[in-house]
């Protein structure tokens, strides 16, 4: 049993690259905490730290409450498989999980009995005299897996251990896996950039990108309500659509969100209402899940947007369509340089960053809004906000006001519509199922998970 604790950790390697920029993270007892992100985002180098392999260059590792980063890796009594297997090509299956057990001077006969008793377990009991070059891809990695569990580590540390197999064997061996480590009750830190692998194997999901924390969360949190516009972007297909917003509040009415030529309304009992009146006359972020959009008929009241099928894609089991609702899309690449979510050791370098930026006045009123004569009847709420959002990366801002290009939105269809580019169609909205973000990429309803 044993619990994982980082301590605003940084790693700069000697060429100068910063690896890891200031991450703490709790992983608790028994949890099963996945590291997602993509290539080169640090991951790895995060595991390589817990297990004793690179030393942080800055913060602290505690292992079990205790500063670990003096420890030597086989004092942590972490247990490590990587996406190459590690196994010794000249060993047979039986030697290969047993290794451990013969380094750590066990007996013979207990050594074959716990070898024989794991290699069961993980359906593998029929081919121990078997040399790893005669097996295949997915019995590679379960004597992997038996050679690191063999030991009863109190920690298990898995960087990428499936990115080598066919993706069938990655869904068999995912859910093996998860089975297996909860059986045992390990703690465990699994490394991948596969979003389905961390969505469904996970108890918590830590989100990455270039050495920052961006998201900690369940995977249900981190899908539902995530905490930056790069999470809400990377998880989930088809990606979150994500359309330009200008906020107009009507003081105990409802926020009129402006979408081009059209607007949803956001009643002002609404949880998120307060939080994101402090956006009056701003431009934000909203983001919309296809699967919060329904096809109707053009006159459906309520929450309904309306356009035209910019082009279809047909995936077998369900089509998808891109409607063009005369909204403006919010460029991915700048998304790419949205800021972390505030939490933890992230939360003081931002904080940092807000209070340089605090009192500047860099509110921009929306001019194409202010003429549309709604105005008249709302409150002012200008001059408001939290400094937060004065913040110098923007993913609004960043793409110039001349060269924005539209949204295309999906919606999911069933398979094969009777649809043609060109069609009108209209959706409605679940408008509980929207998701606000700062022109910084931060959540604005920060509180609602
Ligand atoms: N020994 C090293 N010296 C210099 N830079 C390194 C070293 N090891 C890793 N890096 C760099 O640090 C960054 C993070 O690497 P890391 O392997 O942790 O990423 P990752 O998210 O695990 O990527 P992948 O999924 O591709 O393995 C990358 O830019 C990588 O090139």
């Amino acid at each position: 049993m044993a619990t994982v604790a980082l301590r605003d950790v940084s790693k700069v390697f000697g060429d100068g690259t910063l690896a890891v920029d200031n991450v703490s993270l709790d992983v608790q007892d028994g949890e099963f905490m996945v590291l997602l992100g993509p290539s080169g985002c640090g991951k790895s180098t995060v595991l390589r730290i817990v297990a004793g392999l690179e030393d942080p260059t800055s913060g602290a590792v505690l292992l079990d409450g205790d500063v670990a980063n003096d420890l030597a890796p086989r004092e942590r009594k972490v247990a490590m498989v990587f996406q190459d297997f590690g196994l010794y090509p000249h060993m047979s299956v039986r030697d290969n999980i047993g290794f451990p057990l013969r380094i750590a001077g066990i007996e013979p006969e207990s050594r074959s009995e716990r070898v024989a008793d794991i290699a069961s377990a993980l359906g593998i009991g029929d081919v121990l005299a078997r040399k790893p070059g005669q097996l295949s891809g997915g019995q590679r990695q379960r004597v992997a897996m038996g050679r690191a569990i063999v030991r009863r580590p109190s920690l298990f540390l898995m960087d990428e251990p499936l990115s080598n197999l066919d993706s069938g064997l990655r869904a068999e061996l995912r859910a093996e896996i998860s089975a297996l480590v909860r059986e045992l009750g390990v703690t465990t830190i699994y490394v991948t950039h596969d979003q389905a692998e961390a969505l469904t194997m996970a108890d918590r999901v830590a989100i990455m990108r270039k050495g920052v924390l961006q998201d900690v969360g369940t995977p249900t949190q981190v899908y539902s309500r995530p905490g930056t516009l790069y999470v809400a972007a990377f998880l989930g297909s088809p990606r979150m659509n994500l359309l330009e917003a200008s906020v107009y509040v009507h003081l105990d009415r409802y926020i009129a969100l402006h979408l081009g030529d059209q607007a949803l309304y956001l009643p002002w009992h609404d949880m998120r209402a307060r939080q994101v009146a402090h956006f009056h006359g701003e431009r934000i972020v909203v983001g919309v899940r296809a699967e919060a959009l329904t096809p109707v008929v053009p006159d459906t009241p309520g929450d309904v947007l309306h356009g035209r099928v910019r082009y279809l894609e047909h995936h077998g089991h369900e089509s998808l369509a891109f409607l063009d609702i005369g909204a403006f899309a919010v460029p991915v690449d700048d998304i790419a340089g949205a800021a972390p979510v505030p939490t933890n050791g992230t939360g003081s370098r931002l904080s940092k960053v807000a209070a340089m930026f605090r009192g500047r006045n860099n509110s921009h009123r929306d001019e194409e809004f202010d003429g549309n004569g709604h105005h008249g009847s709302s409150a002012q709420f200008g001059g408001g906000g939290t400094g937060a959002r004065n913040q110098p990366v923007s993913v609004l801002e960043q793409s110039g006001r001349h060269h924005r290009a539209r949204a295309e939105v999906a919606v999911r269809l069933a398979p094969y519509p009777s649809l043609r580019v060109g069609d009108p169609m209209s959706v409605a909205i679940r408008i509980d199922q929207l998701h606000f973000f700062d022109a910084r990429g931060q959540r604005i309803d920060v509180g609602w998970r």
